[in-house]
């Protein structure tokens, strides 16, 4: 696994074409995966949990399901983040998987987007860190080979709902309560360009440009209308629904699908990496403003008061 963790990303030579493969390099993992527990059965099905991700694989099938399971909200800290990445590249480098549904364990909500509290009150560093997390979760999901479907049984703000477009198809359970959309300019703070780019390819520009200035939150039937997400089902069968669909992209030769995928997106993915430090320099000189300061924490602070 280490030997995994310190390999950067990579492209990987199939057929005539390049395919991308991330590594996830927080250089904190070895304390993180040890906490994990994992066990594999005889058909080479298995299990892992960790705080933050729990993983079953059904080797009869090939299809993993991965849960959110950081409670109250399953924010995506440092941590959080970290655990994802890990759980991702290693079912990513498990040839008994071919495909992975992200869905959430908690009730009510898929994630609540990227934890608020790593990126107020913290140094320059941490926010270094932190971002360079985001950075990575993005790229392994994105960039992903295998079939990546979100079965989005809760609500999805901001990072939430990047992590869902960045996976290949989308089902969301059809409570009316439930919402998705990247809402950042309701915080004071403004998605970076691959937040924005990922929106484009999924809703188009003019969706896109009209969601992010307003930070608008769909419904389930909404964000439907629009492309932001593929289907709507009963809360109960998404995960079912979810099982079928991936079922379905498993019918297509694993290298033709691989490699369609990688056409689509990878000169979305290098710009990325060729722009990583000016991103998280930029995201620095940003989130360390007073301004943006301040305006996180009158967020934060609105969301305690809106329980109280
Ligand atoms: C010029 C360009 C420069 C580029 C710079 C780039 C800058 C871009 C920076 C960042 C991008 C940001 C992305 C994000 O993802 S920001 C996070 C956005 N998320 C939200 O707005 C969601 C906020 N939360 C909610 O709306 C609700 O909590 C809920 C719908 C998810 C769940 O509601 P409910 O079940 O009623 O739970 P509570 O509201 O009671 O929450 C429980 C508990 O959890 C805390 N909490 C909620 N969300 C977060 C979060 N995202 N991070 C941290 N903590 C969170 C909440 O405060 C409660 O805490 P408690 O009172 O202590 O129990």
């Amino acid at each position: 696994m280490a030997a995994v963790l310190r390999r950067g990303f990579r492209l990987v030579s199939f057929g005539s074409s390049q395919l991308l493969c991330g590594g996830c390099k927080h250089g904190r993992t070895s304390s993180l995966s040890i906490c994990s527990t994992s066990s594999r059965n005889s058909s080479s099905s298995s299990s892992s949990s960790s705080s933050h991700v729990k993983v079953d694989l059904d080797g009869s099938t090939g299809i993993a399901v991965v849960k959110f399971q950081s409670s109250p909200v399953n924010s995506m800290s440092l941590d959080f983040l970290t655990e994802l990445c890990i759980s991702l590249e290693k079912l990513e480098l498990d040839r008994s998987c071919r495909g992975v549904i992200l869905t959430s364990a908690l009730p009510k909500i898929f994630s609540a987007g990227l934890d608020i509290t790593e990126m107020y009150g913290k140094n320059p560093e941490h926010y270094a860190e932190f971002w360079k997390s985001v950075q990575e979760i993005w790229l392994k999901v994105y960039g992903y080979s295998k079939i990546a479907i979100a079965a989005i049984n809760g609500s999805s703000p901001a990072g939430g709902c990047l992590v869902s477009m960045a996976c290949d198809y989308r089902i969301m359970a059809d409570d009316p309560r439930y919402r998705i959309g990247l809402n950042e300019a309701q915080l004071g703070i403004v998605a970076p360009f691959w937040f924005k780019d990922t929106m484009v390819n999924t809703v188009g520009f003019r969706t896109t440009e009209l969601s992010l200035q307003f930070g608008l939150m769909y419904s389930p039937s909404d964000a439907l209308k629009i492309g932001l997400v593929d289907q709507v089902v009963p809360e109960e069968n998404v995960l079912s629904t979810a099982t079928e669909t991936i079922t379905k992209w498993l019918a297509i030769p694993d290298h033709a699908r691989e490699i369609s995928k990688s056409m689509m997106r990878k000169p979305m993915v290098d710009r990325l990496l060729a722009s990583r430090e000016s991103d998280i320099k930029n995201f620095v000189n940003f989130i360390t403003k007073d301004s943006i300061q301040k305006s996180l924490g009158f967020y934060m602070n609105s969301l305690k008061q809106r329980k109280a």
